[in-house]
Parts: structure tokens; sequence; C-alpha cells
């Protein structure tokens, strides 16, 4: 064991932050912006616990956001103390359950053995049940049931506690929640949201085993508290009683997962039930430049309902953010390759230093493909990459079996997705017959329906799923592929069967699935490189543009994932880029519609969410925020042109530099508008002289575009060349 002083603990901190970390044992608040030092003043009072007061690993309880965070978070203390925190019990407010109900599943009425389900798992079980009570399915949706049995479960209600009175809709979903219960109880399966429950219920109904942990921890810590649902919340209390002493670090402008429960008067409710709690405020930040801080927080300012703080730097202003107008998606993409490429280039930057992110997963694949292409590693964080989702697989296995019936993996994917009343038993069957026969799948239906080799019913779901299939060969022989990737989709009852799920999950498929005929739009078979045994390039020629995209599909399915140790640009969706810090950040598609999302633009309180968002994503970045947006994009199954998004007018004009590369994409000839719809537009000329009030005097070179999407190239005296938006420059004519 090192030995440590006061001094040095306390080295590397602020003065407000010394007196978080080596205040007496009470209740703390530290409520302070992003990159303040939250997670260090939490990681420091671990350390002080340990090593100042003397108190024993085993009873320091701190929760964490991820399972990652937990690990960086034990590596750190134990670089201060020099002491293993082997024995700390850190982790998600899940894992922490999890664990306790282990130890005590006799307590809390579980079997020894029981098993987590993930939510896939869930929803089937919950598919049994509905069917087994003989519930139109329709009405009452499975996925729905589970969106309301998780909801209930994260506000501490059992079904007992609830009381639909005449509610028909309300009280069908209490039957099937007791029922899906009662399933669980004797499966011995627990799901997400019950662990949480189990554990508050753990402390309710063994009051001397509450008082045992009450005895055992002597502080817990709480990170990124502005996202504690009320069931974690509960917990916490429960635990804490007026026994512990509780530290909780958040940013009230950082909670962004409202929409999956989380409650942001959480913070308030803590100065109320922990009484006497010290309130700590951090407003110094040490990750950001001046640029990237002052963007931060004039974004931010905007939601009306904040508790307000304010955050300052010492440090530079730095360079100032750049802000990409793309043509569309592919230019956008093809734009952060080249910066990447060229911040490692010269030397300023390894990969792992920079990081992609984005509102909405669907976004990724076009980012993924443009980074596959020019040979750069990347890794996505926190989700799985675009071939490897679920919808995709799915949908990718019917246009599979368009081109081979014989593909005997993706039959057994879909013979059932959407659920079509082809039974496993019905499946076995075919299997069973396939062995014996030495024949694919495909025939061993066929000639379970020749021979009928079934009961009637399951032939009957066979015939229909045979004849779907054949139907969309028919129909996709005499259509563009991207139309075949949308009618496989459509016909296929994938798109209805998606829609059915609730909440955000289901609306990222959806997406998904709507991105993968974009991906089929934009798709070259010149793209596809191969090459020989010789490795030299060949041509290869395919059977049809169908068969060409699903071996580019399998190309970059199978091009593995930079692993996690390799130097990689990371890329995730803003949500998941949480608590983390890059030196250099790319904030890709900022577009009315995209982000703020179509979903929440006519609602003031999500709205103000998907500010807090746009907040945590700016202040991800340490020296180099890049800002993109395209004015065309392929979203959502169509092409759109969008406005850039209401979040890049909140940033400051100064800290903004557009940059404008020469034009390397050759434009559909949608967006090819002539000059002179410009210059309708504009009311300018080219040739002609202008005056922009930052940049001065200049000579009209080019324009493009029209209405509010015109845009304007300036060779400016002083400043270079420019393409401006015609509707913001503002140029006034100086030849009038
Ligand atoms: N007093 C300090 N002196 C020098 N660097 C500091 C100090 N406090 C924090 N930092 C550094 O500033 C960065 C941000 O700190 P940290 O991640 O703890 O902030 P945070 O408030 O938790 O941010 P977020 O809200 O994004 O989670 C880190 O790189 C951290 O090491
Ligand atoms: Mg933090």
């Amino acid at each position: 064991m090192r030995a440590m002083d006061v001094t040095e603990l306390l080295d590397g901190l602020n003065p407000p932050q010394r007196e978080a970390v080596a205040s007496p044992l009470n209740h703390q608040l530290v409520l302070a912006g992003a990159g303040s030092g939250k997670t260090r003043v939490l990681v420091h009072r671990i350390a002080w616990l340990m090593q100042i007061e003397h108190i024993s690993p085993s009873s320091i309880m701190a929760v964490t956001f991820t399972n990652k965070a937990a690990k960086e978070m034990r590596s750190r203390v134990e670089e201060l103390t020099g002491i293993s925190p082997k024995h700390l019990w850190i982790g998600t407010f899940h894992s922490l359950a999890h664990r306790l109900l282990r130890t005590h599943w006799k307590q809390a009425n579980l079997s020894e053995n029981f098993q987590v389900m993930d939510s896939d798992d869930q929803l089937r079980l919950i598919k049994r049940i509905v069917r087994g009570l003989n519930i139109d399915e329709e009405v009452y949706q499975p996925k729905q049931a589970q969106w309301y049995i998780n909801a209930q479960k994260d506000e501490g209600l059992r079904p007992q506690h609830i009381q639909p009175f005449g509610d028909q809709w309300a009280q069908t979903m209490v039957t099937i929640y007791s029922a899906y219960e009662e399933a669980c109880q004797r499966a011995g399966l627990v799901d997400f949201a019950e662990l949480l429950f189990r554990a508050h219920e753990l402390w309710l109904n063994n009051p001397s085993l509450l008082t045992q942990y009450q005895q055992r921890f002597r502080y817990i810590l709480v990170d990124e508290f502005q996202d504690t649902n009320t069931i974690q919340y509960a917990w916490l209390r429960v635990l804490a009683g007026n026994a512990i002493p509780v530290m909780a670090v958040g940013d009230d402008d950082q909670s962004i997962y409202g929409w999956r429960g989380a409650r942001i008067e959480n913070i308030q409710q803590f100065s109320k039930d922990f009484a006497g709690a010290q309130e700590i405020k951090l407003e110094q930040n040490y990750r950001s430049t001046g640029n990237i801080l002052k963007a931060a927080n004039s974004v931010i300012d905007n939601n009306p309902t904040r508790l307000g703080k304010n955050l300052w730097t010492e440090g530079d202003q730095g360079e100032p953010i750049a802000l990409y107008a793309a043509f569309n998606e592919q230019d956008e993409a093809r734009f952060i390759v080249d910066q990447v490429e060229s911040h490692f280039k010269n030397n300023d930057r390894t990969y792992q230093d920079m990081a992609v992110l984005y509102r909405s997963n669907a976004q990724s694949r076009v980012l993924e493909e443009a980074f596959i292409r020019a040979g750069l590693p990347y890794r996505i964080y926190g989700g799985q990459r675009f071939y490897e989702r679920l919808e995709i697989k799915n949908a990718m296995a019917y246009l599979r079996l368009l081109q081979n019936r014989h593909d005997d993996a993706s039959l057994e994917r879909v013979i059932n997705v959407p659920a079509r009343a082809i039974g496993e038993k019905t499946v076995e069957t075919l299997r069973q017959y396939a062995r014996e026969h030495g024949t694919s799948l495909w025939q061993a239906l066929e000639q379970a329906i020749r021979k009928d080799l079934l009961a009637a019913r399951a032939t009957t779901a066979l015939q229909k799923f045979e004849s779907l299939i054949d139907e969309m060969e028919v129909t996709c022989q005499s259509i563009e592929l991207h139309e075949q990737v949308d009618h496989v989709i459509q016909t296929s009852g994938l798109i209805e069967h998606h829609m059915k799920e609730k909440g955000e999950k289901a609306q990222a498929r959806i997406e998904n699935l709507e991105e993968l005929v974009n991906a089929a739009k934009t798709f070259d078979p010149d793209d596809i490189e191969a090459v020989d045994e010789n490795g030299e390039p060949v041509d290869v020629e395919y059977a049809s543009p169908l068969a060409a995209f699903l071996d580019q599909a399998a190309l970059d399915a199978g091009d593995a994932q930079a692993d996690e140790f390799e130097d990689s640009v990371q890329m995730m969706t803003l949500h998941s880029a949480k608590g983390l810090e890059f030196p250099v950040v790319f904030m890709a598609g900022l577009e009315e519609g995209l982000f703020p999302h179509k979903m929440s633009a006519d609602d003031p309180n999500r709205l103000e969410e998907e500010r807090r968002l746009c907040y945590v994503g700016i202040t991800r970045a340490m020296e180099k925020l890049y800002i993109c947006y395209a004015e065309s994009r392929r979203m959502y199954g169509q092409e759109n042109f969008a406005s850039p998004s209401r979040f890049i007018r909140e940033i400051p004009h100064d800290t903004i530099e557009e940059v404008r590369l020469k034009a390397t994409v050759s434009k559909p000839v949608s967006q090819q508008f002539s000059v002179e719809s410009a210059q309708e537009a504009t009311g300018l000329k080219i040739g002609q002289q202008v005056w922009h009030a930052k940049f001065g005097e200049g000579t009209v070179l080019d324009m493009e575009g029209q209405g509010a999407q015109a845009r304007v190239q300036v060779s400016f005296d002083f400043d270079g060349t420019k393409w401006l938006v015609a509707a913001y420059a503002n140029l006034r004519p100086m030849d009038l």
C-alpha cells in the first residue's frame, strides 16, 4: 500500500471541489454543468473515504450510469490510493440490484437459480401469455403490454395496486400483467424492471436485512443523478434511511432519459428528503475551449425551465467551431472522413481521440460505409453496427430468400416473423424432413404442402408463406432495386410488425428499415471491390442488382469491427456519449426534423430534452468541434430538403467558422436547380459586388438551390471564397 497524504488527494482540485471531497460525512448534492469535474470529485471522494476516513471499500457503494464507467472508476480509485478497490460496491442500479438478489434470493422470494430475461425474451413470454388468455392480440398488442408492465414496475406498482375502474383497456393490461407475473414467478424469470422493483421490496419486506445493510454501508455516491427514475430513487431513499450519508452528483441540463422514465424532479426532491444536504456548485469547466463552452452555454440558455448555472473556463478560446453544410448525407460522411484522415495524417490526433455523434442510430449506416471505404478503423460504442441489427437481418433474410430459396438460415429466420401461425412444431417437422431426405427447408416445405404431411391449419399457413415469397419474387423482377427492398419490407409485414412495438426502439427499427431502402437507392454495383487470388482487382458480373447488393451487405457485415484495444474512431448516439469526452468531436445531422427529432418538435418538454441532448453533445468536445448538416438527406425512406437545426442558430456566430469544400459529389438531377431559380431567390447576379456584415466586400461567383435553400458563392476581398446560405447571409448588393 502506498502512503498518501491529504494534499496529494486534494491536489488537482479547485476550492469547491476540495470542499466536496474533504467535507464531513454528510449528505451532499453536487449540482454542476458539464465538464466541471463532477465525476472527478466523486472518484476523489471515494479515495478520501478510504484513505482519510479509513472506511473499508466494502462499506462504500457507488452508482454509475454504465458498467464501463464503473470499471473506469475502479481503476482511477486504485491509481489514486494504491489500494485495490476490489470490494467496492460499484455498478449501475441494475447490476447492484442483481447482486443483492443473487445473495438474498430467498428473502426476495425468488428461486435460487432465477434467470434474468432481456427485453426480447420478455416480449416472447408476454406474447405466449396473451395467446394463452385468448386475448385479441390486435387490440391488446403484446408490445404495448410489455411497455405497460415495465412502466408500472418503474413506478413501483404491482397488479393489485392498480385500480383501472371502468377502463377496459387498462383492465386487460392488468390481467396480462397479473398472468405475466405468475408465469415469471413459476419459471424463475426476472426482467430488468423487476430487478429494481424486487430490490426495493427486498428492503421493505425484510427490515432486519435492511438494517444489516444500513450498518454495513457508511457512504453512498451516485453519478448522473439527474437520470434516475422513480423506483431507483425510492430504493436509494429506503436504503439510506436516516443512517447513510449520500452524495448525489448531477446536472439538470443533462437529463436526457425522460422518455424512459427518468425524473429530473428527483434533484429537487433530494434536498427535501435528505435533510441538511450540503449543496455544492462547480462552475469552472476544465474540459472544453472557450468557444465550445460559449456555444454550449448559449444553446442551453434557450431552455426556460432550468435550475440555472454558469460555466466558465480559464482555457483559451481555442479554434472556432467548424460548421459544414453538406449537399447530402454522403457528402457529410465524406467530409468527416476527410477531416479524420487529415487530423491523423498531420499527427495531431490518434483515431481514438475522435468521436462521431449522431441523433439516430439509422444515421450510422452512411458513416460506417464511408469509414469502411476509406479503410479507417471505427467502433460503434454501445450499439450494433447497421447490418447486425435485428430488423435489418430480418429484411436481408427475405431478400436472400428471393435470391436463393435454399438458404435455410434465412428461411428459419423469417418463416414466422412476423407471426403467421407457423409454430415451432411445424418448423421442426420441416427440419426433420429436410434431414431425412437431404433437401433444403424450402423443398421440405413444398413437399409438406404437396404431400399433406401436416395438419390442415399448418399446411394453410405454409401455403400462404410460399405464395408470399413467390409473389415477392415476381413483383421484384420488374422494379428497381430500392423498390424491391421497399416492396419486401412492406409485404412481408416487417414494417407493420415493428410499428406495433411501442416507444423509441420501435421508432429506431422503422427508421433503420427505411434506411435500408435508402442504402439500395444509392447502391452502385461498381463500388464493390472484388479481387482475384493475387489480390488484383477484377470485374464481377452479377446476375442482378439484388445479388450485388446482398454481396456488398455481407461484406460490410463481415468486416470485423475494430476491436476494443485498436486505435479507432468512436461512433455513437448522442445518448450514449453521456459522461465521455474527446479531443475532437463531430456532430452529424443537425437538421430540423432529425435533431431536434420530428417527434419532439411540437412538444415543449420534449424539445427541451432535445436541447439538453444537444448540450450534452457539444460539451463532449475538448478542443475541436465540427457541426455538420446536410441540405438534403435520404431519411425515413425519402429524400428531404431540410433546414439547418435551430440549435445551430442558437450558437453565437462569432464562435463559428463555415467550411465549404469544393463540390466533390455529382448531385442528383433533382438537386440541380438552375442558377436562374437561385437568382430569383436571392435577387443577386453572378459577378455582382456584394457586402457582408462580417466578411466585408466580395464578388458573387456562383449560386445554386432555390427558395430558402438558395446559396451564393462569394469571393471576399479579404476572407477568401465562401458559400453562404442566402437567407442567412444578408448580402447587400453594392452596385445599385
Ligand atoms: N480541478 C481540475 N483540474 C484539472 N482538470 C480537471 C479538474 N477537474 C476536472 N478536471 C478534468 O476535466 C474533465 C471533465 O471532468 P469530469 O468528467 O469529472 O466532469 P463532469 O462534470 O463529470 O462532466 P459530465 O457532466 O460531462 O459528466 C476531465 O478531463 C477532468 O480530469
Ligand atoms: Mg461525469
